[in-house]
């Protein structure tokens, strides 16, 4: 059901949800599935461009949670959205992931031993999972993959650097540079998180010139014109946020 809101914005069945896309490109393909094609969304999605990496789209994420509060009309839940590159063959170019976990891969400490991770060193959390029905809500209207989807601060350019990452999360079937930023911010706020993907590059060797950005942002428009039935039928209070190690 669509129902009007305050401040212009029409929510179904009152979900109010904040999608954070690194880059403007991103923020209009998802704008798009909703009809906007100058960007400007009316509905239950807001589509801000957060920028690329963990830090900036933190900031960004909470800085939009917090002002969302303060007008007295919070988010129920934020979407990390946007192009990735797939580990091969589970995650081929143009196809969608959403995470069942979003982890951050590359925080923590080198050792002799090899790479551990902050909360082995008794800081902080590495992971965050969404709620599992939504997920698998998402995964199943979108023909997506549900698996971990790892963020990085540093693409992964060589074979070697793509076995290390999926010998440490055997379940990774995507890597991107957001999703733990908005994750954490999201947390912070007590507010559910989801990560959609669209694959736009194998996890690997750098070829820039073999991304398929176009593909990808397609199938990330086409995965959003799904998902309002999806969010009509979920409650966000069953699925409060879960925050794992
Ligand atoms: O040309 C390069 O080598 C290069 C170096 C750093 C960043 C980029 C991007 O264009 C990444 C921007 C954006 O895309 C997401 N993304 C897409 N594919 C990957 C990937 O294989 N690994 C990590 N991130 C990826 C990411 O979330 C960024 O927001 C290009």
């Amino acid at each position: 059901m669509v129902v009007p809101a305050e401040e212009g914005l029409l929510t179904i069945s009152g979900v109010r949800v904040l999608v954070a896309t690194a880059v403007s490109v991103e923020r209009a393909a998802v704008a798009q599935a909703f009809g906007a094609a100058d960007g400007e969304v009316t509905g239950p999605f807001d589509v801000i461009a957060a920028g690329v990496g963990p830090a900036a789209s933190a900031a960004s994420v909470a800085s939009a949670l917090t002002a969302a509060a303060l007008r007295g009309a919070p988010y129920d839940l934020v979407v990390s959205a946007g192009i990735a590159g797939g580990f091969q063959p589970e995650a081929p170019v143009g196809s969608l992931v959403v995470a069942d976990e979003i982890t951050v891969a590359d925080l923590g400490a080198e050792t002799p031993d090899g790479f551990v991770p902050v909360t082995a060193l008794g800081f902080g959390a590495v992971t965050h999972r969404p709620p599992e029905a939504l997920v698998r809500d998402v995964a199943a209207v979108t023909n997506a993959r549900a698996g971990a989807v790892l963020t990085v601060s540093t693409v992964t350019g060589s074979a070697e650097r793509a076995t290390e990452l999926r010998a440490r999360h055997p379940s990774a079937l995507a890597e991107a540079m957001e999703g733990f930023g908005v994750a954490e911010a999201a947390a912070a706020h007590g507010v559910p998180v989801l990560e959609i993907r669209a694959v736009s590059n194998p996890v690997g060797p750098r070829d820039r010139a073999a991304w398929r950005i176009g593909d990808a942002l397609t199938a990330l428009t086409e995965a959003f014109g799904k998902l309002t039935p999806v969010l009509e039928s979920w409650n966000p209070h069953e699925h409060p946020h879960e925050r794992a190690g």
